[in-house]
């Protein structure tokens, strides 16, 4: 009679043949075990039988954005040092440019280990399968720590301002990478879908397309993190330490900062949080418009002329690091109107 002896592992790891697995990932399995709860486990039982939790949820491995058309202007691109990025596919892109409108993966109303767990299981029961495997290809960048909430936490932006509240996943938009001076920003619509505008003209292909995960962004009327938050709040957030040009250059970025809060305050302009949905986003936009049609209006076309111009050399010479183009002569603009509009009432 034959004995059963154990197969000898095949020399190579790639056709070497897992143990069978007490994880079966056909859908009815799937559906099953949503049914009954068994996806309440935690980070540890997601690895039971070495297995990750992509093939848990029996998404293929290979399928980690690489390569990936997101459109006729962006596709997936390893970034160095940063995994994946976004990189332009289209030659001439303008600034104010559309790149990108996307419809969200996950829309989480609360961030939390729970909520994670079932908007994913969701997903499953539904028969999602393109957006689990979308879901699934996007990074988790703490090793060991493969569960929902980790990947949620790490590819999700916030839409109201605090830190637990409404959070959304996307696709191509999560596979952005932040710079504190991008050249890209995400305009996220309260019903889930966003949009990636070009804030720079993008004239070659292949340049990568960044984004600001933290709101510096902004108009320039908030108070600048300085460096060392930066890091903290990209390492709390998504787990890194970001490396763009402005935090390695600590020491000038700091200054700058300083700098442009000095002005700031010097013309009364405190804000303590950053615009974080659509609405708010609209209501600067609108806000912006406004004075700009009163100056206008008021023939003061010429001097909004100059004080751009005038931003853009004093960005150019000075600001190189710290702060876009735009959100400069916003700011500079925002000042001279202003004063002049303080020098008018007391006239
Ligand atoms: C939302 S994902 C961006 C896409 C990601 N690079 C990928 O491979 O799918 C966030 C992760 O990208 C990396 N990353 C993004 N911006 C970075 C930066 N400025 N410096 C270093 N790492 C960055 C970090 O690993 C972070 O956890």
């Amino acid at each position: 009679m034959k004995s059963h002896q154990p197969r000898p592992e095949h020399p190579n790891p790639r056709k070497r043949k897992d143990p069978p697995s007490t994880l079966t990932t056909t859908r009815r399995d799937r559906e099953k075990r949503a049914k009954k709860g068994d996806y309440e486990r935690d980070s540890t039982e997601a690895l039971t039988g070495g297995k990750s939790l992509r093939q848990f949820y029996g998404v293929p491995e290979h399928k980690r954005g690489r390569g990936t058309i997101l459109n006729d202007k962006l596709r997936v691109r390893v970034s160095r040092g940063k995994g994946y990025g976004v990189f332009t596919s289209k030659a001439g892109i303008v600034a104010g440019e559309s790149l990108l409108s996307e419809e969200a993966i996950l829309d989480l109303p609360r961030l939390d280990k729970k909520t994670s767990l079932r908007v994913v299981q969701r997903l499953v029961t539904q028969n999602k399968h393109a957006e689990l495997g979308e879901f699934m290809s996007l990074t988790i960048s703490r090793t060991g720590q493969d569960t929902e909430h980790e990947r949620i936490r790490n590819n999700a932006f916030r839409i109201d301002s605090t830190k637990t509240g409404r959070h959304i996943v996307f696709f191509g938009i999560s596979h952005a990478n932040h710079r504190c001076r991008p050249n890209a920003r995400m305009i996220i619509h309260d019903s889930g879908w966003a949009e990636l505008k070009a804030l720079e003209d993008l004239p070659r292909i292949g340049t990568e397309v960044t984004n600001d995960y933290l709101g510096l962004d902004d108009w320039g009327y908030s108070t600048m993190p300085r460096v060392a938050e930066v890091q903290a709040a990209t390492e709390d957030g998504w787990g890194f330490g970001c490396a763009c040009a402005a935090c390695l250059d600590a020491k000038t970025t700091d200054t700058v900062r300083e700098h442009i809060e000095t002005m700031q305050k010097s013309m009364g302009f405190t804000r303590a949080t950053w615009p974080g949905t659509a609405t708010e986003l609209r209501q600067m936009d609108e806000c912006f418009a406004q004075y700009t049609s009163d100056l206008q209006s008021q023939g003061w076309w010429n001097m909004l002329q100059d004080v751009t111009g005038y931003a853009k050399k004093v960005y150019e010479k000075n600001y190189e690091e710290g702060l876009t183009c735009q959100q400069y002569s916003n700011m500079t603009l925002a000042a001279h109107y202003h004063s002049r509009a303080c020098d008018r009432l007391r006239d």
